[in-house]
C-alpha cells in the first residue's frame, strides 16, 4: 500500500460539491486530494443529473421553436428524431464540461485519486484505485461530498431494459412511441416535458394530489395545463402496486386498479445518499434510512474533522447550492467565518420553465404578513411577441406598507435567469429592497427584464387604488 501524509482535506466525491470545496480549500493552501470512482471527474451533476437533462432540453426546446415558427415548420419532424441522436449530442456538452472540470483540479494543484475512497479513521482513507492499487490517505479533515442515486424500491427490476431510472434513460437505444414516469416531482415533470415534447405519449403518474405543490399554487396549476396541452396525462394521487415488464412493454398497476402499458417506464421516485460502504461505522457515524447525514451549521458531522456536503446531506439537493456549500464548508474548515445556504432559488427547467425566490402567497397568507401582487404577463412584452414566446408571467409579492419584494415567483421563457434581478433586490439590506427600484430604473428595451417593471406598476397601482 502506498501511504502519504500532510493532507489537509481529502474529498470523497468531485460533483459540484466537493469540486467546490477542493478549489477553495487549495485556495487556502490547504494540500488537498480527491477521490472520484467514476472514470471521469464532474459528479453525478455532469454525467447522469443536471448537465445532460439540461441538455437533452435545450434540443428538445429547439424542436419546439422550429414546429411553431412558420419559416421552418415541416423541416424537422419531431416524431423522427431518435433518442440515441440527442443523447450523441449531449455526450459533447458532458465531454466538455469534464475537459473544464479537470482542467480547474491541475491549475490549483489538486491531487485526484481515481478509485473508491473508504474512510478508515477520523484521520485515513483508504483509496482502491482503478488500476487495482491502495492508497493509504492521512488527513487532518474528511469530506464526504458522495451525492445521491436515484431511489430504487426492492419489488421494481431496474434490469429490465424497458425500465430505466434517470441515470439509465440515458443509455436508452430505443425511442418509445410511449413511455410512463412514475414520480412527478422535479424530475419527472422536466422529463415529462422532454417526451412530450418529441411527440411521444407520456402518462405521468403523480402520488401527491397536485404537481410540484411547493410551488406557487397559480404557477403549479399552469404546469399542469401546460403539460396536458403538450399531449401528457398526468394522473394525480396515483400509487403504484406492481410494475411488471416484458419484450414488448411495460405494465403498472396502480393501487386504483388502473393498468397502463407503456413500451418503457421511467421511474423518477426519490433519491437516496451515497453512503453505504464508505466507511462510516469506523467513525461511529449513521445515516438516515434515506442514506443522508446529519450536519450542523459548519457543515460538520458528530464527529469533529468529518464534514459533509451536496445531496448526501439532503435539502436542498442541488447542484447550484451544493457549490456553495462546498465553498462554505472549505472555508470554515480553513478557519473562516461561518456561512450556509439558505434562500436557495428553484429553477426547474420544465417546458416552459419555472423560477422562484422567497416566500409563496400562501405562505404570507398563513404568516397574516399585508401583501400585494403586481404581476407582468409575458403575452404582453415585447421581446416575448417577438421570440413568439407569449406563455408566462411574473408575480412580485410585496409588502403593501415597507414595499419590501417578498418574493418572486416567474412562469415561462427565461423564467430562470430573470428571476435573479429580483432576487438581487431582495437581498438588499433593509430600505434598499423595495419595488420601487423596478419603478426608478430604466431596463433594456425589450426585453424580458422589463416584466419586473410592468409588473411592479401593477403593483403599486393595486395599493395606491
Ligand atoms: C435528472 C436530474 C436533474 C437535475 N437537475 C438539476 C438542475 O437543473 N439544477 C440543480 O441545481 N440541480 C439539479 N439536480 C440535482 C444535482 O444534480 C445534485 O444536487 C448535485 O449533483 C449534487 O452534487 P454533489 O456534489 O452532492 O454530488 P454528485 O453530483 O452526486 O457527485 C457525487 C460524486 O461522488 C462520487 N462518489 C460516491 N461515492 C464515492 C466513493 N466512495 N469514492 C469515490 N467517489 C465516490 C460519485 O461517483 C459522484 O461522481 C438534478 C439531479 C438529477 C438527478
Ligand atoms: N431543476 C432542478 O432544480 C432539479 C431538477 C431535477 C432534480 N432536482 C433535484 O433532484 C431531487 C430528486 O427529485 P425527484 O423528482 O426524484 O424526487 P422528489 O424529491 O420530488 O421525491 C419524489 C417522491 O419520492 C419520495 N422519496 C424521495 N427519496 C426517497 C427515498 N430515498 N426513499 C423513499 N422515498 C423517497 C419523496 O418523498 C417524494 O414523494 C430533488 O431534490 C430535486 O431538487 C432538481
Amino acid at each position: 500500500m502506498d501511504i502519504s501524509a500532510g493532507w489537509g482535506l481529502v474529498v470523497i466525491g468531485s460533483g459540484p460539491a466537493g469540486e467546490a470545496a477542493a478549489m477553495q480549500a487549495a485556495k487556502k493552501d490547504l494540500k488537498v486530494a480527491i477521490i472520484e470512482e467514476q472514470s471521469s471527474l464532474g459528479g453525478n451533476c455532469t454525467h447522469w443529473g443536471t448537465i445532460p437533462s439540461k441538455a437533452l432540453r435545450h434540443q428538445v426546446r429547439q424542436v419546439i421553436r422550429t414546429q411553431r415558427n412558420p419559416l421552418l415548420r415541416g423541416i424537422l419532424k419531431p416524431r423522427e428524431i431518435r433518442w440515441q441522436d440527442l443523447i450523441a449530442r449531449t455526450r459533447e456538452v458532458i465531454d466538455s464540461q469534464v475537459q473544464v472540470r479537470t482542467d480547474f483540479y491541475v491549475r490549483n494543484r489538486v491531487t485526484v485519486f481515481a478509485g473508491r475512497g473508504e474512510i478508515l479513521s477520523p484521520n485515513e482513507v483508504r483509496v482502491d484505485d482503478h488500476e487495482g492499487r491502495q492508497h493509504l490517505l492521512k488527513t487532518d479533515n474528511i469530506l464526504v461530498a458522495t451525492g445521491s442515486r436515484p431511489y430504487h424500491p426492492e419489488d421494481v427490476d431496474f434490469s429490465h431494459p424497458r425500465i430505466y431510472d434517470s441515470d439509465t434513460i440515458l443509455t436508452m437505444d430505443h425511442t418509445p412511441r410511449h413511455i410512463l414516469i412514475y414520480g412527478a416531482g422535479v424530475i419527472g415533470s422536466e422529463y415529462a416535458c422532454i417526451f412530450t415534447g418529441l411527440g411521444i405519449r407520456v402518462d405521468l403518474v403523480n402520488s401527491r394530489e397536485h404537481l410540484l405543490d411547493f410551488l406557487d399554487t397559480e404557477i403549479s396549476d399552469a404546469l399542469s395545463y401546460h403539460l396536458r396541452e403538450q399531449g401528457c396525462t398526468i394522473r394525480q394521487g396515483e400509487h403504484y402496486k406492481r410494475v411488471t415488464a416484458d419484450d414488448d412493454g411495460v405494465t403498472l398497476e396502480l393501487e386504483s386498479g388502473k393498468k397502463l402499458r407503456a413500451d418503457a417506464l421511467l421511474w423518477c421516485n426519490g433519491r437516496s445518499g451515497n453512503t453505504q460502504n464508505i466507511g462510516l461505522e469506523n467513525v461511529d457515524v449513521k445515516a438516515n434510512d434515506r442514506g443522508q447525514l446529519k450536519v450542523n451549521e459548519r457543515y460538520q458531522t458528530e464527529t469533529d474533522n468529518l464534514y459533509a456536503v451536496g445531496d448526501v446531506v439532503g435539502w436542498p439537493s442541488l447542484a447550484s447550492a451544493s457549490y456553495d456549500q462546498g465553498r462554505f464548508c472549505a472555508a470554515a474548515i480553513a478557519g473562516d467565518e461561518v456561512r450556509q445556504v439558505t434562500d436557495v432559488p428553484t429553477g426547474i427547467y420544465t417546458i416552459p420553465g419555472i423560477s422562484s425566490v422567497g416566500r409563496t402567497e400562501q405562505e404570507l397568507t398563513e404568516a397574516k404578513v399585508p401583501y400585494d401582487v403586481g404581476q407582468a404577463f409575458f403575452k404582453n412584452l415585447a421581446r416575448a411577441q417577438i421570440t413568439g414566446e407569449r406563455v408566462g408571467m411574473l408575480k412580485i409579492l410585496f409588502h403593501r406598507e415597507t414595499l419590501a419584494v417578498l418574493g418572486i415567483h416567474c412562469f415561462g421563457y427565461q423564467a430562470m435567469e430573470i428571476v435573479h434581478v429580483g432576487q438581487a433586490i431582495m437581498r438588499q439590506p433593509g430600505e434598499n429592497n423595495t419595488l420601487e427600484y423596478f419603478i426608478d430604473t430604466t431596463f433594456n428595451y425589450p426585453t424580458m427584464a422589463e416584466a419586473y417593471r410592468v409588473a411592479a406598476i401593477n403593483g403599486i397601482n393595486r395599493i395606491k387604488r
